[in-house]
This record gives structure tokens, sequence and C-alpha cells, in this order.
């Protein structure tokens, strides 16, 4: 018995240790081997005992209410409380049908912050300064030190006791821990008073000084110091409270002899430039900026709501209700605050003071014009104009706070980019996510139908007009369906709430940057045509509007197209009429496009008395227009083909299929060919043989040249080598690279469409679909293995200079992809830089040429090994440090002297222990040595 439970408690302490290594983000992504910790087989593997045994005890676990369990395939299993812990939430079920199911209850939990929700624009205008602050006081240890820097009135005091709140919220601190303010700027001429309140002083250590006292971060031990007005601190105490940040030690004044050890979260704040006015050594030491934006940066419909909150902030306090003229408001709203919100929250409470003297015998404090102050008045930006002066309409403090609701959009998307980072094997199965989102479009456009304030706005019509003529042009350059009435009039809803909340694309670029690029690749993959209608959707909007709607505007408009159920199928080839008589060839492309339910032909109608070098010259006019578009059918009603060959065969850059006749059964005849994918040989070839006509085709296509990257398990890994190549080529080269479909390259071979369309030169990939075309493996590219090969394929573009500059790029972006996950705080692009520059000099003071394992390896460990030490300033660990000391005087100086740079920029200090890992791992692989340097090099074994 007794062995049954310590086996039973054995898996259970192994569940703990598996979730206490396993980030949120892998518990999300929901990876059948990164999860297998978590299942029947893998704690089997684990303990090296039969899975029946594992389910025995599992099963007990489960009935206990120890673990609950998720009913997939394979069942997960996790421990109820230490879950319950890690992601902070009040309950559990007992099991979940899927992990998108828990995932769903966990991200709601994150949402659900109580401290920072406070804040007006939480989830807009502040929303990635909160996701900052957050990060910053959840950082493992002591948090890391903070500065939030932004205009008077604008939110920082409050953002800090919100931090010390969420800190609590989320038990980072304990229930009683202080949150302690220090406003430097009172101690601006007394600094030694500003020192000794903070470190405390010893009896005797100044007159008066007659017994101990403990200082203010003695007081906020364990909980939160928050250091207002910073700009105020004399460069010499900057000095005494980096010290403190380094090391957590201090001296009391009066007795420059014993430490004292101290523990606190640091948030600083100043409404200075920081560059300017701390030091760069205590700038160095606050690895995360927040900025706040002024009041005028911030939306309008933010401003009302604020507005709102901040008179029924009033109306509580003097137990009244409070209601505003829309003409005061107005007022109110058109003033630029140089103060912010702290200004508006004084001239709020003027007002309310001014009304409550005015007031009647009514019940509620009414605040009109007059009882505005006289300053703020003076200060109004825009005349009111005089048709809109309304005093007397009433608003009421709660509609006003309905704002809110308009960032529905915010909402709408929020829920979109989440579900989206928990749906379950999206890669594969995007269309399904797709669909999933039906629901949710579905409810948001009864939100907006819901708002009457826009709809009959005379910024709505022109929104709509605008639309109108966007969809026209797009319908007319893909070839699509023209968009109803009803859908312009849904999207041009969806573009007036961008219009009202301008800064919403921000929120959403900075914190779920990845989820944007990745949704937006796999629109690109699945839906190629809807991808590009939105994208071009999205760039004449805002171009018209000067209103920057970005990616997550994009994907909107591609999950609302979706959501109308179009079906984008563009006509593959373009086909033209061109006719003789007023309207003759539109009406029959318009019966024709009618009758397919597409537009598959376009018409150009020639005056009766026109020739043919007139209709030809319309015809390369129209060609040029539709730029992209390689493939035509023309039916043209004059002239023998020989004749219209003649005149066009030298057209660049586009094949033409001529057929010298025009009629409605023919068109349609062609039309359903085209929409069925045919190639222009074969629809011309049925079309004469069913219609008795001759045609012509002119092939003056140029094709491109082209390397395909293809991966066997799916397109998503091909798309990424064909963007690493093209991020790492060293200058245009006229080469295109196309990710594709391995499975149709390898069964189909060169009779694949693409290889009509394209000139393959060579294939990059993991795996060779041996056709007989020129295969380089990702490996080999990396290692610079095969090199005929890969010069076969580049020499013509580049030369040998450039080709090892290739390389060199792809080993650095290939790292950076892997070290995107891993680095927390600093900016990996920048930080590629540096140790590219710390890799080479490696190479060359060492003079071996490392393999490109060992750069990669290199890239990540010392960027990771960058940030440790800027952290919390702690090596790794290496036995025997001494003797590796002793024995490698020469690599120790040649690392310092080539990471100077590093230390200075980062005020680090690379460790010995460090080097020592350094050394291993360059040493410990397999070196293609270049003229070895044998007094600085020993072997790894002799460590
Ligand atoms: N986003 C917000 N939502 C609600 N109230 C806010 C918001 N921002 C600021 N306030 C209120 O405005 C007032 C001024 O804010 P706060 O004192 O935090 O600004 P500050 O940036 O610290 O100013 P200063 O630099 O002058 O110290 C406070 O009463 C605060 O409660």
């Amino acid at each position: 018995m007794a062995q049954e439970n310590q086996m039973k408690k054995a898996i259970y302490d192994a569940l703990c240790i598996e979730l206490g290594i396993q980030p949120i983000q892998v518990l999300k992504e929901g990876n059948r081997e990164t999860l297998k910790g978590f299942t029947a087989q893998g704690l089997a593997d684990h303990f090296q005992v039969s899975r029946n045994l594992i389910s025995h005890y599992l099963n007990q676990l489960f009935a206990q209410d120890l673990v609950f369990k998720i009913d997939s395939r394979p069942v997960y299993y996790f421990p109820r409380k230490a879950f319950l812990e890690q992601f902070h939430l009040e309950a559990l079920s007992r099991s979940y049908t899927s992990l998108l199911e828990l995932m769903e209850e966990i991200t709601l939990a994150e949402g659900r912050s109580a401290s920072f929700s406070l804040m007006i624009g939480a989830n807009e205008s502040l929303s990635y300064c909160i996701e900052q602050c957050k990060a910053a006081i959840s950082y493992p240890g002591q948090g890391l030190p903070i500065l939030l820097n932004g205009p008077t009135g604008t939110g920082k005091s409050m953002l800090a006791s919100c931090m010390y709140e969420y800190a609590k919220e989320t038990g980072r601190i304990q229930p009683d821990a202080r949150f302690v303010t220090v406003n430097c700027a009172e101690y601006a001429n007394n600094p030694e008073l500003l020192l000794t309140n903070l470190f405390g002083y010893k009896k005797g250590a100044y007159t008066g000084a007659d017994k101990d006292r403990q200082g203010l971060i003695a007081a906020a031990e364990g909980g939160v110091l928050f250091l207002d007005e910073v700009h105020a601190l004399k460069p010499e105490s900057q000095e005494k409270i980096f010290l403190f940040m380094d090391k957590g030690i201090y001296h009391m004044v009066g007795d420059n002899d014993t430490w004292y050890e101290g523990s606190v979260r640091m948030i600083f704040a100043t409404t200075e430039d920081p560059k300017t006015c701390l030091l760069k050594t205590m700038l160095r030491r606050i690895p995360i900026t927040v900025k706040l934006p002024s009041l005028k940066q911030r939306s309008r419909a933010e401003k009302k709501e604020l507005i709102a909150y901040l008179f029924k902030r009033e109306a509580k306090a003097i137990h009244q209700s409070i209601r505003i003229s829309k003409l005061a408001y107005q007022v109110m709203e058109s003033v630029d605050y140089l103060g912010n919100v702290g200004e508006l929250k004084n001239y709020v409470k003027a007002s309310v003071a001014k009304a409550l003297l005015h007031r009647g015998d009514t019940q509620d404090v009414e605040i009109h014009i007059y009882d505005l102050p006289s300053e703020l008045l003076d200060m109004q930006r825009r005349e009111v104009p005089q048709a809109q002066f309304d005093d007397h309409t009433m608003i009421d403090l709660e509609v006003m706070e309905d704002e809110k609701r308009n960032s529905q959009l915010y909402q709408f998307n929020l829920s979109i980019l989440r579900s989206f980072s928990t749906f379950p094997n999206k890669e594969s199965n995007f269309p399904a996510f797709a669909y999933s989102m039906h629901e949710r479009i579905e409810q948001y456009i009864d939100d907006l139908y819901y708002s009457e304030e826009e709809k009959d706005s005379p910024n709505s019509k022109f929104v709509y007009n605008l639309l109108s003529n966007i969809f026209q042009i797009i319908a007319s350059k893909y070839h699509l369906e023209k968009v109803s009435n009803n859908e312009t009039i849904i999207l041009s809803r969806l573009i007036m709430d961008y219009l009202n909340h301008a800064t919403i694309r921000k929120a959403f670029s900075h914190t779920l940057n990845q989820e944007l690029n990745q949704c937006l690749e796999l629109i690109k993959t699945y839906y190629p045509l809807d991808y590009s209608v939105a994208v071009d959707v999205a760039a004449l909007i805002e171009d018209a509007l000067h209103l920057h709607i970005g990616r997550i505007g994009q994907i909107n408009v591609f999950l609302f197209f979706h959501y109308f159920d179009r079906d984008m199928k563009k006509a593959a080839i373009p086909g033209i009429i061109i006719a003789h008589g007023y309207n003759i060839a539109s009406s029959i492309a318009e019966v024709v496009n009618q009758l397919l339910n597409r537009k598959v032909f376009d018409a150009i109608d020639m005056p009766i008395e026109s020739d043919f070098t007139l209709v030809v010259s319309r015809l390369r006019e129209y060609l040029l227009q539709k730029e992209g578009c390689r493939e035509f059918i023309v039916m043209v009603d004059m002239g023998s083909l020989e004749d219209i060959y003649a005149y066009l065969e030298n057209v660049s850059n586009v094949d033409l299929g001529i057929i010298n006749n025009v009629s409605t059964k023919l068109a349609l005849d062609i039309g359903s060919m085209i929409l069925d994918g045919n190639s222009i040989d074969q629809i011309l070839e049925e079309a004469s043989i069913r219609n008795q006509h001759r045609y012509k085709i002119i092939s003056n296509r140029k094709k491109q040249n082209t390397i395909l990257t293809v991966c066997e398990t799916g397109i998503g890994t091909a798309e990424k080598i064909a963007s690493l190549i093209e991020q790492s080529l060293p200058q245009a080269v006229d080469i295109k690279i196309i990710p594709y479909d391995y499975a149709s390259l390898s069964t189909i071979g060169i009779h694949d469409p693409i290889f009509q369309k394209c000139n393959v030169i060579g294939i990059v990939g993991t795996k060779d679909p041996q056709i007989g075309i020129c295969f380089i493996s990702i490996e080999e590219l990396l290692e610079q293995k095969h090199l005929d090969t890969i010069l076969a394929i580049f020499a013509p573009y580049l030369d040998e200079k450039q080709i090892t500059v290739f390389n060199e790029n792809m080993i650095k972006y290939f790292s950076m992809d892997h070290l995107l996950g891993y680095l927390t705080i600093l900016d990996t692009e920048k930080i590629m830089d540096s140790v590219q520059d710390i890799i080479a000099k490696l190479q060359k003071g060492l003079q071996i040429v490392f393999p490109a394992g060992v750069v990669m390896g290199l890239y990540v460990h010392i960027a990771c090994l960058i940030e440790r030490l800027i952290i919390d300033k702690q090596a790794v660990y290496y036995e025997d440090v001494d003797k590796f000391t002793a024995a490698h005087l020469d690599f120790i100086k040649l690392v310092k002297t080539i990471f100077a740079d590093v230390e200075r920029i980062y005020n680090v200090e690379i460790p010995v222990n460090e080097i020592a890992y350094i050394y291993a791992y360059i040493y410990h692989r397999p070196v293609k040595s270049v003229n070895r340097n044998e007094n600085s090099v020993n072997d790894f074994e002799n460590l």
C-alpha cells in the first residue's frame, strides 16, 4: 500500500515538475510532442513502467480530484492545485473536452485583471503600456525596474499603483506588502535628506538623530518602491540608488560598515526626456521604459469616456446625479489640455462646484456652458458652429460612458486573435478557423447596427460612397462579382469604427504581433486571391482616408469577405470582347458574365467606322492596364487572324489567344472553359471544334526564373524557407522564390502547371522531390555543402563574395527566427548585429572557420547570455573555473577584448564561467581549422 502511495505521489510530482517547466505558450500551442509529459504514455516512458499501471494511478488521482483531465486523444492530465496557482485561476472543471476549451478559460482569466481595468484606455491607447507594466512586475525574482515617462497628468502615478495592485492580485507580492512613494522633486534642494529617508539612519548620524530609524526601502520590503519625478535626483543620489538596484544592498546613513539587504520592485517616473535627465548608467539599469500618450494623442471616444468617468466620480463624491449639456460637453472635449487627465479632472471638479451654486430646485446637478471655468472657455480650440449651439439638451453620463461599447472593435479583434492563438492545428486547418469566426462577425455586425449615432451621419455616407468606388476598382481588377449594397454598408460601418478608434491598430501590433503575422501568412497560403483582395482594399482605404488600419484591418476585411461567402475564384485568364457598334461588346460581356455569375469578360466597344489599327491600339492600352495578368483570350469581330497576329506579335511578355469571331454563344463557351481552369490552348482548340472557328496564339510571355521551396510536411515550412532566402539575399536579384506544394511536385513532377508559368532553376527544401530539377537541402545550403550545386543556381546572380554574405545572412536569420521565442527584453535584430560581429571576430582571432551548426548555436547562446547578464547578473555555473583559467589565459583575453563593446553598451561583465562555456561550445565539436594556433586552443576533453 505504502509503495502504491509512493508511486502515486511520484506521478503527481512529475506532473507538477512538467507543468513548472512548460510556459503557457507551449500549452496553448497544444503540440503533442511537448505535452507528452502529461499523458499516460509519457509518464510510462519516464518511469519505465507499463502504460496500464500509470493509467491505473492517474485514474485514482483523478477520482481524488488531485488531477483534472482533457478528454482528447491522447488524454492529458494536469495537477489541479499547481495549475490553479500557476495561472491564477479560481476554479477548474473536473474535465475538459479539448485543450482549446481549457485555454479559453485561461485566456479569459488573463484578461480579467481588475487593477488595470480602472484606467480609461486600458484596452486602447494604454494597452501596450499595460502589457509592458505587467511584464516588468511579473518578471521572476524582483521584477524588472521600469520607467514611466510622459507629460504631467497622463496617469504615471495611477499606473504605478495599478502595478502594485496587479502584483498583489497575481500573488507576485504578499497581500501585506507595501507601496511606498517618494517624490524626488521634494528633495531637489536637499539630496542628503532624500538618502536619509530612503536608506534610514543610525543613531548619531547627525544632530538630532537620537535613535536608529529605518528608511523607505525597508518600509517597502517585499513590495513596491515608486520614485516619482526621478529627474530631480542628483547624479550622486542616482549612483547610490543603482548600487542598491544592482546588488540589493545599501548602507544606512551614519553606518558605512554594515551592509543591509533589501528586496523591492522599483518603479520610476519622470515627465522629462529620460536621456537628458538621467545618468546613462542609471538608464541602462532600467530595461523597460513606458511612454504614456498625452490626452491629445488619444481617440475622441477615449476622451469622451474619460470626461464621463471623471464626472461620475464627482457625482459619487457629492451623492448627486450629474448631467451635462451638449454644448458644455463639446467645449470640454475640444480643449487640448496641457496638463492632460490631471488638468481635465480639475476642470471637472471646478465645473461641478460652480454648478452646485447655480442649482435651483432640480434634483440633478446640471453642467451648462456658464458653469465651465472661464480659462477653459478661453482655451477652446475650435468654435462650435452656431447651428450646433445647444445648451439645453442634456446628456446622461451613463449614455456617455456607453462609448465604451464603441471599443467593441477592440474586443471583437481581441477575441479573434485570442481564438486564433488557441485554435488547434490552425496551420493545417485554417479554413475551420475562418468559418468559426462567422458567429463573432455576426455578433459584431449586430453591434455595429445598434450604433444609431453614426448611421446617417455625413461621414458614414462619405465612407459608404468611397467603399463603393473601391469595390468597383477591385472587382474590375480581379474580375470578381460586384460587392452588394448591403455588404458595402456593413463594411463602411466597420471602417467608421476604425475612424473612431484610430489607435486600435497599434494596440494589436504591439501585443499580438506574432498572431497577426501568422494569421496573415495562413490567409495568404490558403486563400491567396482573397489575401490580395484584402490587402488591396485595405491599402485603398488607408490611402483615401489617411487612416492606418494596418494588418488587423487586412484580417478584418478578409474575414468579412469570407463571412459574406464570396467565392473569390478569379477567372484565371481574362477574356476581352472587341466589337464594332454601340454597346455590342459590352452587352455580350454583361450577359455572359451574368450567366456565369462572375466577371470573366471585359468589353471594348468600337465605333462602327473604326479601322483595324485603332482596334489594336485600344487592345494594347487595355493590356497595359491589366498589369499582373500574363494570359488573355481576345474575341474580336474583324480582321483576319494573320493581320491581328502581325500587329500584336510584339506585345511583350503576354500570351494572347485570339479568335476572330464574336457571339454570345461562343463567349459563353469560352467563359465556362476559362472558369474550369483550362489552358489557352485547350480552350481555343475546344472552342474552335465546337463552333468551327479558327484561332491563333501569340506566346510572348517571358518566364520568370524561379526557385521553388518545398517541405514534405506542409507549406508553412516551405514559406519560412522562402522568406529566409529572400531576406538573406545580399541584393535584389531577378529570381522569384515561390513556396510550393511538395506532394504536387513529387506526384506530377514537371507536368505541374508551375513549370508552364515559370522557369524553375532549382528547388530548396527539406526533401528532394526527385523530379530531375537541381535540388539543395536547407542543411546543405546552410552548411555550404555541395558548393557546385549552390553555385549552379546562384552564380549567375551573385559573385563569390556575395554568396558568402548570403550564406552568413542565412545562418544569422535562421538563428534569429529561433531566438525570437527566447529573448524577453533585448531587441532581437539589434543584438543579432552585435553577436554577428562577435562571431566574426572570434573566428578571426582563433583563425578558425566554425561550421554552420556552431555559428547558429553561438548566435543563440551569446544573445541569451547577454540578456541573462543584463537581467539577473548571474553567470552559469561552471565546474573547475580555476583550472580553465590557468589553461586558457589567451582565450579568456581574446574573448574579453571581443566582448568589450557589448560589456560597455549593456553595462555587463562577462565572467570566466561564461567564457569557459563558449570555449566548450566551440571546441567540443569538430572544427575546420585554418592555421590553428596551438597555444590558445586545447581540446575540450582536457578541460
Ligand atoms: N487613464 C486614466 N483613467 C482614469 N483616470 C486617470 C487616467 N489617467 C490619469 N487619471 C487620473 O488623472 C489624475 C492625474 O493622474 P496621475 O497623477 O497619475 O498623473 P501623473 O502622470 O502621475 O502626473 P504628474 O506627472 O503630474 O505626477 C489622477 O487623478 C488619475 O486618477
